[in-house]
């Protein structure tokens, strides 16, 4: 249960979004408030969610492999919302001067056929309702400083997602063991990350699991139609202007995702809105949300 002010919670969400607007990170939220917790986070996440425009699509979770959470020197799992205005396209290159600080990661997707259940949520619920895997890259960013997140800062911050492109295959859960995927990630030629799918709790459905159940407990339920992200199985990779990234995942095909090759740096805020926020507007009666 989040013990923040409301006042207080939208000031930090504010100063979230106006970060992703500009592309003007900002210091880590739990610097000047230490005790921010994983619910309050949740509640400036949802604050932000809320009043963007685009619909919600899907949720990810975040930090649920060691090489993730390594990285990022976080040791539990977060989850974030999808939203239609954060897919990516395989034939459209992404702009990286559009973000702070864009890495790539690969996932194995799970797109829903049937609402799965909150609370009590197993994994045979999430293969009864899984329609088919498919080959994925989050596209991931920080909108605090230099990527210095502990849980609350990236939780507060939709979980660091930015897009997600996903690639043309689809396989049904009885056709694949979704344990033994093995996927690389490739820069041009070369592999700059590699991974299995178990690397994600274990099984990627574990983590769509825990997610249905977590996103409960905020009152949000995953749906027929979502897209649910499960997690990277192997470290995330800078992506640069000029980038031409490939993931191919065993049994599942491949995705691609590819930068322009334009110049841009963090913090230099061009002026576009990235976000789809609207400047002040609510969105509070969004679809599926609280
Ligand atoms: C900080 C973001 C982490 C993820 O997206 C992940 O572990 O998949």
């Amino acid at each position: 249960m989040s013990v923040l002010a409301v006042t207080e919670l939208r000031g930090i969400a504010d100063r979230l979004r106006d970060a992703e607007r500009d592309r003007a990170p900002v210091p880590p939220l739990t610097l000047e408030r230490p005790w921010l917790s994983a619910a309050d986070a949740y509640e400036i996440q949802l604050h932000n969610i809320r009043r963007r425009t685009a619909a919600v699509v899907g949720h990810k979770v975040g930090l649920s492999s060691k090489a993730m959470q390594e990285m990022m020197g976080v040791d539990e799992p977060d989850y974030g919302h999808l939203l239609a205005d954060m897919r990516l396209s395989e034939d459209e290159p992404a702009d990286a001067a559009r973000y702070c600080y864009p890495r790539v990661e690969i996932e194995v997707a799970f797109l829903l056929g049937d609402d799965l259940p909150g609370e009590d949520c197993t994994e045979a619920d999430v293969l009864a309702a899984t329609e088919a895997f498919a080959p994925s890259i989050e596209l991931i960013d920080s909108r605090i400083v230099d990527w210095r997140i502990r849980l609350a800062d990236t939780i507060a911050d939709n979980a660091s997602s930015a897009g997600f492109v996903v690639g043309a295959s689809r396989v049904p859960p009885n056709d694949l063991d979704p344990r033994g995927i093995a996927a690389v990630l490739r820069r041009g030629a070369d592999v700059v990350a590699a991974g299995r799918s178990d690397a994600v709790l274990g099984n990627p459905v574990t983590a769509v699991a825990w997610l249905a159940r977590t996103v409960a407990r905020f009152g949000v339920r995953l749906r027929a139609g979502h897209l649910i992200l499960p997690g990277a199985c192997a470290r995330a990779v800078d992506a640069r202007p000029g980038d031409e990234f490939r993931a191919e995942f065993s049994g599942l095909g491949e995705v691609r995702l590819t930068f322009a090759d334009s110049g841009g740096r963090a913090g230099t805020g061009a002026g576009s809105s990235a976000t789809g926020q609207s400047a002040t507007g609510g969105n509070s009666e969004k679809e599926g949300l609280p």
